[in-house]
């Protein structure tokens, strides 16, 4: 995602004031940040990995620097995320997919799962299909996905992964999420409601990186002069 973004913002006419990578050791790559100035930053953009994305978030929103993050995997930790931006009255902008065609897809997801409310004999559950180097299961869009069924049909209260635990799976109050690991899939991800006669399914497959790439960056220059926690609807619109 580093790579893809960087020439996005080249191609927008932006400069990079810094870039980071796992470096050698924990705090190495900081003290790569440590030499810029406050005032060389407009806005980070993070993609790292679910281990890494607190700290780093930590570490811009304390130097004063808006944050757009697309790391999944670590949202357990989004409440001290938040408390930590309002406390520094800084900004701070989290996606777990920044493409387009997703957040219509999510939208797409409320309303079918408003209309099968009055349909229990229909089962959901989610699939989600991306390449091989992926460190986080269930995604992070199959997990919104999952929130966004869970916020229209009453009976279903948590989502589980396939093949986790399978008396949870069994039980009727879960989401079921499937994850496949498959060569280089940028991100397929499939809502399907079943029942004994038929089956409803929808399916959002993106055919490259470029669709996340291209919504981070929109988001960074949005971002910039804003204070507050920030998502897609706040960019796109409710
Ligand atoms: N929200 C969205 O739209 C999208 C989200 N993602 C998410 O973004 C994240 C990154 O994905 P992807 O780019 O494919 O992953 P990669 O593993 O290809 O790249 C991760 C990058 O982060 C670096 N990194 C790892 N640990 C740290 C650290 N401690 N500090 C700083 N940098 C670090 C890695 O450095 P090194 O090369 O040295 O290992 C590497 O450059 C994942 O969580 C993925 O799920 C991905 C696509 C879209
Ligand atoms: O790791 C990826 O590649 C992706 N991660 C995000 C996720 O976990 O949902 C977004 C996209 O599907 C690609």
């Amino acid at each position: 995602m580093g790579k893809a973004i960087e020439q996005i913002l080249l191609e927008r006419g932006h400069q990079i004031a810094g870039r980071i990578d796992r470096g050698d050791g924990p705090g190495h790559n900081h003290a790569e940040l440590a030499n810029l100035k406050s005032d060389d930053v407009d806005v980070v953009i993070e993609f790292s990995s679910p281990e890494s994305a607190v700290e780093n978030i930590t570490y811009c929103i304390s130097r004063g620097w808006p944050v757009v993050c697309g790391t999944t995997g670590w949202l357990s930790h989004r409440t001290e995320i938040e408390a930590l931006c309002a406390e520094k009255k800084g900004a701070f902008f989290y996606a777990s997919n920044y493409s387009i065609g997703v957040n219509l897809f999510f939208r797409l997801n409320k309303v079918l799962a408003q209309f099968m409310r009055n349909y229990p004999s229909y089962h959901v559950s989610m699939t989600e299909i991306h390449h091989t180097e992926k460190k986080d299961a269930p995604s992070g869009t199959a997990i919104t996905l999952a929130e966004g069924v869970m916020e229209h049909l009453p009976n279903k209260r948590r989502w589980v992964g396939k093949g986790t635990d399978t008396s949870l799976i069994d039980s009727t109050d879960a989401v079921e999420i499937e994850s496949l690991r498959e060569g280089t899939v940028p991100g397929t991800h499939t809502v399907r409601y079943d029942s004994d006669v038929d089956e409803i399914e929808i399916r959002h497959v993106a055919h490259s990186r470029q669709g996340f790439a291209l919504g981070a960056v929109v988001a960074a220059e949005w971002l910039v002069g804003r204070e507050g926690v920030f998502g897609m609807d706040d960019l796109l619109g409710e």
